[in-house]
């Protein structure tokens, strides 16, 4: 993918200068040590190869900077965190795509789930399937009080299946009974059931997710950080594990699974019934 940087904004300092790429605008604050990072591939964000790369180019460039201990993650298109995996990554292309893909996919979430910085995401917007995997590998989530902002791991109404470090990471967050549930119905829940269920730490009004964040983002921030990330990894580092293990045999089964005739009618189906919808 040819990744374009952004040019930094004329600013008073380094805490005004924004950098990032094409598709993900970084707004760092040094001073504090947090940075904002906002996913800006309209129209709904959904996670095209292009955006898994700039997404993890940004991240390795905020985890090796020692300026900033915590990002927020948030959406800078209207009404959508993201919509979760691009389907039309996994639609009518050759396994060799399929399989580059799902490594992309593999490795944002290797990253995110592992990652030293506090990460607290501020869902402004929809959060569907892939959108809800991002927002699951934050230490925090605080969502907006819409009922149109709608989250949960829906993979199942699509004909497909939720590959096991989503469930994972799904059991890790709301328990194996929720889970088992959720999963299997492809539930996607209003704000105030996400709450009830755990799928979210705290429902605000919408505008006020930011400044949520930034103040929930303080707290975190509070703790010394070594004691904080090894009490993360001890926390995650088997789950993590378990796809390590078994990245190659996870891509094989992904692309023999997504490469079927079956599933691809369903994709497509599922894709005409969005474009249909406006209609
Ligand atoms: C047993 C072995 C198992 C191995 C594992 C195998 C397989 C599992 C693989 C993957 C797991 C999958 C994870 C996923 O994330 S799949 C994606 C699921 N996402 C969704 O279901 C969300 C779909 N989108 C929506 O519901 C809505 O778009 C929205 C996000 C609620 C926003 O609604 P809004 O009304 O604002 O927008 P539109 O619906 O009009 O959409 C605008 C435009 O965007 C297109 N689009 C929407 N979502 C996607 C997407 N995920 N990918 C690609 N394109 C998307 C939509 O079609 C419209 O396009 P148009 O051309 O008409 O403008």
């Amino acid at each position: 993918a040819t990744i374009r940087r952004t040019e930094p904004t004329a600013g008073s300092g380094d805490s005004a200068r924004r950098f990032g790429t094409q598709r993900v605008l970084v707004e760092p604050d040094a001073a504090s040590g947090v940075a904002v990072m906002k996913f800006k591939n309209p129209p709904v964000n959904s996670l095209s190869l292009e955006l898994l790369t700039e997404f993890i180019i940004s991240l390795e460039k905020l985890e090796n900077d020692k300026t900033f201990r915590g990002v927020i993650l948030t959406s800078d298109c209207p009404r959508v965190f993201s919509a979760g995996l691009d389907l039309t990554e996994m639609c009518g292309k050759n396994p060799a795509h399929y399989a580059e893909y799902w490594k992309a996919v593999q490795e944002l979430w290797l990253r995110l789930y592992l990652s030293n910085l506090v990460l607290i995401a501020a869902i402004n917007g929809a959060c569907p399937a892939g959108g809800c995997l991002i927002s699951l590998t934050c230490d925090y989530r605080i969502l907006a009080d819409n009922p149109k902002y709608l989250i949960g791991l829906n993979e199942t109404l699509l004909g497909i299946v939720a590959p096991f470090w989503f469930k994972d990471t799904l059991v890790n967050t709301i328990g194996h009974r929720a889970s088992e549930q959720a999963l299997q119905l492809g539930l996607l829940f209003l704000p105030a059931e996400a709450l009830q269920v755990g799928l979210v730490d705290q429902v605000v009004p919408e505008d006020q997710v930011l400044s949520t964040a930034l103040s929930v983002m303080a707290r975190w921030m509070a703790i010394p950080d070594h004691a904080r990330q090894l009490t993360k990894n001890m926390m995650r580092k088997t789950t993590v594990d378990r796809l390590v293990k078994q990245r190659d045999a996870d891509i094989q089964n992904f692309v023999s699974f997504i490469s079927r005739d079956s599933i691809q009618k369903s994709l497509q189906m599922y894709l005409e019934k969005l474009k249909q919808k406006k209609g």
